[in-house]
């Protein structure tokens, strides 16, 4: 089973640069992109080029180091300080719901605090690392995640899940994906049924590149389908990603995972989410308090640039939505899987 294709990595030191997979491209076109200025990595974030919570971490962790490249040489640390919260912010702007990319520019800031002695050139450098830590990190938590996860699947298991939980959308395997594909790794047969994902169809044009490019058999469905394949018994399982998990474990995703939950505690199937430590929130008490991302009209009007809807039609166009922590049977995460989904269990598991 091969590799994944590195959804980013950095070039050179700290005057360098972030190469990543345009995603926007796939499955048509394999794309590489170079961002060299923070703007090019807030586009890159904000037009979903790069996406997926903790990508969109490692990415933003990066972006610092980019940012302060002006003046990493010759600014004074007072500057230099003032620099890096004014980067964090303008990049914590991109997109309001993945946790990973406020956890990630909160680290790098914690990083530069913590080292005050530092002069600038020598702070970048220990920026840089910090971000390269970062992406380490999650990349060892993938694996973690498909390990952990995959004791729940059994030979013979049809899975569901939606969006793309996948390699593309970390720094290693994936989270939801880490586990199917720690599964075939291990010789279990699995069935994945991959919900397209309206309006950006992230499932039937990541989910299912990803899982043909590792050998494992995928069936692509409408998001409209999923309870009819529950229904037909095709799904033992239902396991997706998160974007950022409240302290009492509701969990948010993209939107139509919420739906998914339902149909699935409605037809007796477990449902799982997949996500490492960095996308909790422990800061909300639940997942009503999480904000939802809304986007453009025209990611639904003009789906992938062809037109179907009058024009000036009203839409609504949440990017997100939550999953209450009930509806939830398990959380698989780099430590561990907490169940039953309780507040106390998510504490005890995060604290471990
Ligand atoms: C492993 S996090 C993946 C998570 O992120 C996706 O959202 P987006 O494609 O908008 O960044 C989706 O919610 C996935 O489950």
């Amino acid at each position: 089973m091969s590799e994944h294709p590195r959804t980013m990595r950095w070039n050179g030191d700290s005057h360098g640069w972030l190469t990543m997979i345009d995603q926007t491209l796939l499955p048509v076109e394999f794309k590489e992109i170079e961002c060299r200025t923070v703007e090019e990595i807030w586009e890159a974030i904000k037009m979903l080029r790069v996406r997926g919570a903790p990508a969109i971490g490692c990415s933003a962790a990066y972006g610092v180091v980019i940012g302060l490249q002006t003046l990493a040489d010759d600014a004074d640390r007072k500057e230099f300080d003032a620099r890096l919260e004014e980067v964090a912010t303008y990049l914590a702007g991109s997109r309001p719901t993945a946790v990973n990319l406020f956890w990630a520019l909160d680290r790098m800031k914690r990083v530069a605090a913590e080292n005050q002695e530092l002069a600038p050139k020598e702070m970048h450098t220990r920026l840089l690392t910090e971000a390269v830590a970062i992406e380490d990190e999650d990349r060892e938590m993938c694996a973690a995640i498909g390990r952990h996860g995959a004791k729940l699947i059994e030979s013979g298991t049809g899975i569901l899940t939606h969006c793309n939980a996948g390699g593309l959308a970390t720094a290693g395997d994936g989270t939801a994906l880490a586990v199917m594909f720690a599964a075939a790794a291990q010789g279990k047969e699995i069935q994945v049924y991959a919900d397209e994902t309206r309006p950006l169809l992230q499932g039937a044009r990541l989910t299912t590149w990803e899982l043909q490019q590792r050998g494992v058999p995928v069936t692509l469905i409408c998001d409209s389908m999923a309870g009819q394949v529950m229904k037909e018994k095709r799904v033992q399982a239902v396991i997706t990603g998160a974007d950022r998990i409240a302290a009492n474990g509701d969990a948010c995703n993209k939107i139509g995972t919420y739906s998914v939950a339902v149909l699935a505690k409605a037809h007796g199937i477990p449902f799982y989410v997949a996500a490492p430590s960095s996308t909790f929130d422990l800061s909300l008490e639940n997942g009503e308090l999480i904000p939802i991302e809304e986007r453009l009209a025209e990611e639904i009007t003009d789906g992938m640039g062809k037109q179907t809807a009058p024009a000036d039609t009203n839409v609504y166009n949440p990017a997100f939505d939550v999953a209450p922590a009930e509806l939830i049977d398990a959380i698989i995460t780099e430590k561990g899987v907490i169940r039953p989904v309780t507040k106390e269990n998510v504490r005890a598991m995060l604290e471990a």
